[in-house]
């Protein structure tokens, strides 16, 4: 047999890991995106480990995010998830899922820039009313119109997630296919880097 001709099949996961090179993917977006099934999703076919920012915060705090909130504020939740998310960039390469307003504090924006391909799943805001809906564990959302609310939200923070280095659009079709299109972007970065 001419070995010339042996090609062993490559996952598109495998092409995505190859790609990153030991960077981390760092998921950004609006609450229900998908940002936390999705990143871990993407993390087994990437064969690297998951985290979830909120899910640390919690476990480093013991206690949970709407403890968090309403105990110390927004603001001290955020000065957390800064030191949180810093620490987590270290080393790679893993997938982090953020939470929603992580991208949009500017000293956590700048530390997801150094330590990562940020990844923005964007999605209307009925695709997101749909998901949200069904849990209250959101302290954000406990308004008295809390799809206003959402929709607000997207008014002031989609143009900051624009800045994430790729962006898929969340929507309601299968994980799987959204992981898929995740992975493909990835596996594209270097090509794109090239080109522009
Ligand atoms: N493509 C999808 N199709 C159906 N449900 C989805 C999809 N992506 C996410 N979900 C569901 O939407 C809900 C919110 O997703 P989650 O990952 O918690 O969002 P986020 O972390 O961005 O707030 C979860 O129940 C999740 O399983
Ligand atoms: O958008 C936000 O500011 C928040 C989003 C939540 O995470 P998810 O986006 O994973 O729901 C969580 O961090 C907290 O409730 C604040
Ligand atoms: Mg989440």
């Amino acid at each position: 047999m001419n070995e010339k001709n042996l090609s062993v099949p490559v996952t598109l996961g495998e092409q995505a890991r190859t790609r990153l090179a030991g960077r981390n993917v760092v998921f950004v977006g609006l609450m229900g995106a998908g940002k936390s099934a999705i990143g871990r999703m993407v993390a087994q076919q990437l064969k690297v480990s998951f985290i979830d920012t909120d899910v640390e915060i919690e476990r480093v705090s013991r206690m949970t995010i709407a403890e968090l909130f309403a105990t110390y504020g927004e603001e001290e939740f955020r000065a957390l998830e800064t030191r949180v998310i810093k620490r987590l960039l270290r080393g790679g390469p893993k997938v982090i899922s953020t939470g929603g307003g992580a991208f949009i504090n500017d000293n956590t924006r700048r530390h997801i820039t150094r330590g990562g391909i940020s990844l923005w799943l964007k999605a209307d805001l009925d695709v997101l009313w749909e998901r949200v809906n069904k849990r209250d564990h959101r302290p954000l959302l406990k308004t008295e119109n809390p799809k206003a609310t959402l929709a607000a939200l997207m008014e002031k923070r989609y143009p900051i997630y624009a800045e994430a280095d790729l962006t898929i659009e969340s929507r309601d079709v299968r994980k799987e296919i959204i992981v898929t299109e995740v992975l493909a972007a990835i596996a594209g970065i270097e090509q794109k880097d090239r080109t522009s």
